[in-house]
């Protein structure tokens, strides 16, 4: 996970920024007229000098009188309200242009995510994607916004002001091109460093992202395990890290600044003292002197503002580089050229020689599914059981197709599973997982995020049926009832509670296949119980793939598949199995049958003397 960001950074600066280009071109025309009013702010700026020059030259000479005086003055305040009106007006061509283009990028971004395999969200930090998601992409428009244009006009502001300094005085415009050139070059050393730190930087907050989300998430483990310390310590380890990239970061940047200060101040100095020399000599009348300062305080801005602006055109380049990693990552799983229609699917299931192996897997490991043979009749409920670890979570994942087959076919009906689109399959395959993840929604949102319509059925129906059936009917008796808003930032339900509400998710999507990749481990034995049997006469058509971890569970279904050594051993009825495998044996004595949900208990009325007994434990303990 941690390699999967640190890719090798071959582009160059424009290979990089031009991959902005198709972003850009619907918005080039106010980026142009942004460009085009901070240019003519600029170019405002360098007439006031000139001004001053005729000033001096005129108004100001014995005996003009005061009225040239009153007009330069005018002219010099209009000019400056010109100049900010000017820069307000860049301001509001870009606003708005940049926004759309990010919030555009954004919403691909996000897309482009839920369209990757699971195989690369397994490889790449939250963090990572989170950080990309949200601070690289307003970087990259605040450097469209600002820097790109101000490094344009920067760059012009430099050359037009020089080159009328050259015209007022080749002598003294030698000596502030004399700071300019070592600056060019200190500017291009800075830039090779600066983009390196910069990528280690977001690099490095990007981690601390995914830190930061891994301990909120776990947060109970790690206050269980006291584990907080730990965690705090690893934590401010990174974040020292971080800070001392940032400090690495800034000071090059004061060096940077330092320098494309400290050089032209010395080049105006000695430019001051060359200046007067000039005047004295004839050479140069007192009012193009004047001028020449004028215009070097307004280039000397540009000029020093040239540092900071490159550097933050290197970092617009490292966020768009990591933007594009990310956009550039191909989809593994994908709709077929010409997919097969399969409006309604009976449920047949076959594994026929299927092989699988994780793509990190070491070449030397033989693959976890090693030919796997095995057909599930429509309807049919199947359990699968096997050694924890020998694969039963990886195979039951190739159904739905969030890994595809290493090698061999996994058949839908007799129609490999990757003739079909994505969305057909997952319209005929729904999944419930042990792990619930549940969203920060209402338990309607929840259960029905992808019920299917059900001919004569309202959406209040058919999630009244997957709630009962799933054994899940507490959710009527929850502060708001079904609108109750549970997940990340609403109601905490137990595990055995969410367990329930994510299989009633299942069942409301009334699919073809019913893969359950152990979702009824927090439940006891008696809800589980009723559930499995609700399950079996409600959904008598559909077929079931379960994996499970209890006897009671196992003897439910209508037949049972051994997974040993990444290969289907035995196939037959629980008690077939029973009698006549040694190993199928073996396996189920290491399954549990302890009751893990208490509170199921409690709602049904069965864990009365459970409760009794804890209360009493803990009124003893008191
Ligand atoms: N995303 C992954 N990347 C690489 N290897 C993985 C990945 N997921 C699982 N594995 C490995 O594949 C093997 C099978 O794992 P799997 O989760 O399918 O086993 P399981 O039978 O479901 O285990 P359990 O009963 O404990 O849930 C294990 O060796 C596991 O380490």
């Amino acid at each position: 996970m941690a390699d999967a960001h640190t890719s090798k950074d071959n582009s160059t600066l424009f290979t990089s920024l031009g991959r902005l280009a198709p972003q850009l071109k619907p918005i080039i025309w106010p980026l142009i007229w942004g460009l085009l009013s901070a240019l003519a702010a600029s170019v405002v700026a360098l007439v006031v000098p000139q001004v001053y020059r005729v000033l001096v030259n005129t108004a100001l000479q014995p005996g003009n009188g005061t009225k040239g005086l009153w007009t330069g003055a005018a002219v010099v305040l209009g000019l400056g309200i010109l100049e900010a009106g000017l820069i307000a007006l860049r301001r509001q061509f870009v606003i708005v242009p940049a926004t759309t283009v990010e919030t555009r990028m954004r919403t691909s971004f996000y897309r482009h995510l839920q369209s990757l395999a699971v195989e690369f969200h397994d490889r790449w930090g939250s963090g990572q994607l989170l950080s990309r998601a949200m601070s690289d992409l307003n970087f990259m428009r605040r450097w469209m916004a600002f820097g790109a244009i101000m490094l344009v006009v920067t760059t012009l502001t430099v050359v037009i002001g020089v080159s009328l300094m050259f015209s007022m005085s080749w002598q003294l415009g030698l000596i502030f091109l004399a700071a300019a050139v070592p600056i060019a070059i200190f500017g291009f050393r800075f830039r090779l460093s600066y983009g390196r730190v910069s990528r280690k930087s977001q690099d490095q907050a990007g981690d601390l992202a995914t830190a930061v989300e891994e301990s909120v998430h776990g947060i109970r483990v790690l206050k269980a395990f006291g584990r907080g310390p730990e965690a705090l310590d690893s934590f401010a380890g990174q974040a020292q890290e971080l800070q001392a990239t940032e400090i690495h970061k800034a000071k090059s940047l004061a060096v940077f600044s330092l320098v494309v200060t400290l050089l032209p101040e010395l080049a105006l100095g000695s430019g001051l003292v060359d200046g007067i020399l000039l005047v004295s000599a004839g050479k140069l009348d007192v009012g193009a002197l004047v001028a020449f300062f004028a215009t070097a305080a307004v280039v000397a801005g540009p000029v020093e503002s040239m540092g900071p602006l490159m550097a933050m055109t290197l970092t617009a380049k490292t966020a768009i580089d990591r933007h594009f990693e990310v956009m550039d990552a191909v989809n593994t799983v994908t709709d077929p050229a010409s997919p097969v229609a399969l409006d309604s699917a009976r449920g047949e299931l076959e594994f026929r020689g299927v092989h699988f192996r994780y793509p990190d897997t070491p070449a030397a490991t033989r693959d976890v599914l090693d030919g796997i043979n095995l057909t599930l009749r429509a309807g049919e409920t199947m359990a699968l059981v096997g050694v924890t670890g020998c694969g039963k979570s990886t195979l039951l994942s190739l159904v739905p197709r969030l890994f595809d087959v290493t090698a061999g076919t996994l058949m839908l009906d007799g129609v490999d599973v990757r003739q079909l689109t994505l969305s057909a399959l997952r319209t005929h395959v729904a999944v419930a997982f042990e792990d619930t993840t549940l969203f920060s929604n209402s338990v309607r949102d929840n259960v029905l995020l992808g019920a299917a319509e059900q001919p004569g059925l309202s959406p209040e129906d058919v999630l009244e049926q997957a709630l009962e059936v799933a054994q899940a009917s507490f959710a009527y008796t929850l502060p708001q009832g079904v609108d109750t808003l549970i997940g990340e930032e609403g109601l905490s339900l137990s595990g055995g509670q969410r367990q329930r509400i994510a299989l009633a998710r299942a069942i409301a999507a009334r699919p073809a296949v019913l893969v359950l990749d152990d979702p009824l481990s927090a439940l006891d034995v008696n809800t589980e119980e009723r559930v499995t049997e609700r399950l079996r006469s409600v959904l008598e058509s559909t077929t079931t793939l379960i994996v499970a971890h209890r006897p009671s569970t196992v003897s439910l279904a209508d037949r049972v598949a051994l997974l040993q050594d990444g290969r289907i051993t035995a196939v037959g009825t629980h008690s077939e199995l029973l009698a006549a495998n040694s190993h199928y044996r073996y396996v189920l004595a290491s399954l549990t049958e302890e009751p893990r949900d208490l509170d199921s208990h409690l709602e049904t009325g069965l864990g009365e003397e459970l409760a009794e007994e804890l209360g009493a434990g803990k009124e003893a303990g008191a």
